[in-house]
């Protein structure tokens, strides 16, 4: 029998959110997630995923993953401590740290728990995290699970991150310090300046943990915004996913010996769950393999980005200020953000709504995530159903 408590929290907030039309429905694919997608049946060009460097459907990576399931079974078979680290986890973990130019690296299940544990293993209730507002849920629920004292700072705003930075030093009040924003974010695709970021770290002794889940495999070459600035031998935490650009699932964090000796005793999704599986761990590797003695992949998703933005930006839509591949399509109003996504998917283009919770009030969006999988065809085929779409709905002249 069910808890009559539960069905009355459930059926009411359930309710609630259908009435907001906030619940979200997921359409369950009937294809890999590459450039084309079918869903219930219908063939679309996807310009919502993750899988920059279209690595996901990548032939050497699929080889490699079946490989490593015929050699080592599907499953590590026990949390990496216990003795689930098979010699591919070694592998990959050298690889990152060598793609990353650090010392060591570390990896997890994915990038959520990465922030999870990364954080945590590290800060505590006598210490402070200044973390950019706009930062993934990753990195906010990670400080939370810390108990350090959160102090938000405005967005990419540096006079306010130093302001706060010298707060908290000179109050003080806390043990350590440190400073964590997304490398590359995500809803507007503007990079963060880590430059200032790392000058203001220097002055008030903040660690600094930067997360480039959108970052890696896009900018610096492939090797990510730390990279991309030059702040190898100054950022403590890179943090990376291995599920967008690498393709795969996984995260993991780059650094300094001690710091990955210190996570590896002390951070509990590594300590407490199952390491990631032998066909995951053999296609990543193949994957950083691949961005290492290649340009070829990052160079296309440049090009595709670049030739998505113009062509948007040459129809009249709002493309924002974005410095990445990612482009929003900004619509602003809400339901008509929810109602141009309907109608790109009605005529074959699937560009995810993104709106209000997830971005500030009036600017809810379609954000298009143009890979290097994606044919100059596709993209013209998806701009001639924006400029169809737009028009029809007043949004063009
Ligand atoms: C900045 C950031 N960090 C972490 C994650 C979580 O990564 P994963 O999907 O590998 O768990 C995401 C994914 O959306 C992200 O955007």
């Amino acid at each position: 029998m069910s808890s009559r408590t539960l069905d009355q929290f459930l059926s009411e907030n359930l309710d609630d959110l259908k009435s907001k039309g906030l619940y979200n429905v997921i359409d369950p694919l009937q294809s890999p997630n590459g450039p084309m997608i079918t869903i219930s049946g219908k063939e679309l060009i996807n310009l919502s995923s993750n899988n920059y460097l279209g690595l996901a459907t990548d032939q050497r990576l699929i080889d490699a993953a079946v490989a490593a399931a015929q050699k080592y079974g599907v499953g590590a078979g026990a949390v990496r401590t216990i003795n689930g680290t098979l010699e591919l986890h070694v592998r990959l973990e050298e690889k990152i740290a060598s793609f990353k130019q650090t010392e060591a690296a570390i990896a997890y299940q994915s990038g959520f728990n990465c922030n999870m544990a990364a954080i945590s293993a590290v800060m505590d209730k006598e210490d402070a995290i200044l973390s950019d507002e706009l930062n993934h849920a990753s990195i906010i629920d990670g400080c939370r699970l810390s108990r350090a004292q959160i102090i938000r700072f405005n967005h990419s705003d540096i006079d306010d991150l130093r302001q706060k930075a010298k707060e908290a030093k000179e109050s003080g009040k806390y043990k350590k310090l440190m400073v964590i924003t997304d490398g590359v974010f995500s809803m507007d695709g503007d990079i963060a300046k880590l430059p200032e970021i790392v000058e203001v770290a220097e002055e008030f002794d903040l660690m600094t943990y930067v997360d480039d889940a959108h970052g890696s495999g896009v900018l610096g070459k492939g090797a990510g915004t730390v990279k991309h600035f030059g702040l190898s031998d100054k950022v403590d935490f890179q943090i990376g996913t291995l599920s967008k650009a690498i393709g795969v699932v996984g995260g993991y964090v780059a650094g300094r010996q001690q710091l990955i000796d210190w996570l590896k005793v002390r951070s509990r999704p590594f300590l407490f769950s199952t390491a990631l599986t032998p066909a995951d761990v053999a296609a990543c590797i193949t994957a950083i393999d691949i961005l290492q003695n290649s340009t070829e992949l990052h160079d296309k998703l440049w090009a595709n980005g670049d030739y998505l933005k113009k062509g948007l930006k040459a129809l009249g839509f709002n493309i924002g200020e974005s410095e990445t591949p990612i482009t929003p399509c900004i619509i602003g109003d809400e339901q008509q953000t929810q109602q141009f996504s309907k109608r790109l998917y009605e005529e074959g283009v699937y560009a995810k709504a993104i709106v209000f919770p997830t971005v500030a009030k009036g600017t809810g969006r379609v954000r298009n995530m143009p890979t290097a999988a994606h044919t100059t065809e596709m993209l013209d085929r998806a701009l001639s159903i924006y400029e169809k779409v737009g028009k029809e709905m007043g949004l063009l002249k």
